[in-house]
């Protein structure tokens, strides 16, 4: 298995649980509800993402011919001499059309712990560290468990109520980023007071100008 990686780089987590933590970012090319193209946009079935997620042209980014060179390139990334805390996010795009056994115990192997930003279409490998699953209005929800889910907010069709069932250890609602960002947040905000089983997740990375 080969990978198509978008962008690759350190940073710290901006989003969720892990908020603030030291992470290597590993930003998979490609998405199955958008092509990543502007004039796909209004057509998609995701429209309001933040990302670009086409080609391989990235910092860090390149098509990596196996698992082990993947890996080699990810712990390279790391920023810190203290290796006990690696960690790994694998966003995109969707990771979960690339991300497989192979290289979830390459990663591993250097002692990584592994998380992943998903939407939620497509089901998860064994042996995922941390899932977050971010649930898209008009898609099929596949992945109905992991440790957080994080839900982009408003999505008219895809309220919060409608999360209830499925099993996560956590539940965050996102303000949708775009020209409507400071009345999402107050929304954001308002839901989180009156259904206090959610919790704000702020983009925070955005807010201090890191990647
Ligand atoms: C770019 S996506 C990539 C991972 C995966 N495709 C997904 O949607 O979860 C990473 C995270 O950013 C969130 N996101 C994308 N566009 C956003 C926006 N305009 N405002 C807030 N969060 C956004 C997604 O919901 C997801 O939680
Ligand atoms: N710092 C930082 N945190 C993030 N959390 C989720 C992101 C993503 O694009 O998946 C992201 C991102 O792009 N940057
Ligand atoms: S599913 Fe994720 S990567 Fe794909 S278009 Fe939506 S937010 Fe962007
Ligand atoms: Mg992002």
């Amino acid at each position: 298995m080969s990978y198509a990686i978008k962008e690759m780089f350190a940073t710290l987590q901006g989003e969720g649980a892990h908020a603030g933590r030291a992470a290597v970012f590993c930003r998979f090319a490609g998405c199955n509800l958008w092509s990543g193209r502007e004039a796909d946009r209004a057509a998609a079935v995701c429209r309001f993402c933040d990302t670009d997620f086409v080609g391989t042209d990235g910092e860090g980014g390149g098509r990596f011919a196996s698992a082990a060179l993947l890996a080699d390139a990810i712990a390279a990334t790391w920023p810190s001499a203290d290796r006990s805390r690696a960690f790994v996010v694998f966003t995109g795009g969707e990771p979960l059309l690339q991300l497989d056994a192979a290289l979830v115990e390459a990663v591993h192997a250097h002692g990584f712990e592994i998380a992943i930003e998903t939407n939620g279409t497509l089901p998860a490998p064994d042996g995922i560290d941390w899932i977050c699953v971010s649930p898209k209005a008009g898609a099929k929800l596949v992945q109905r468990s992991g440790h957080e889910l994080k839900l982009v907010y408003p999505q008219p069709d895809l309220p919060p109520e409608d999360m209830a069932g499925l099993d996560f250890a956590q539940f965050w609602l996102q303000p949708m980023d775009g020209p409507d960002r400071v009345a999402n947040t107050a929304a954001a905000v308002a839901y989180c007071r009156a259904h206090p089983r959610w919790r704000l997740s702020l983009q925070t990375h955005k807010l201090i100008g890191i990647p």
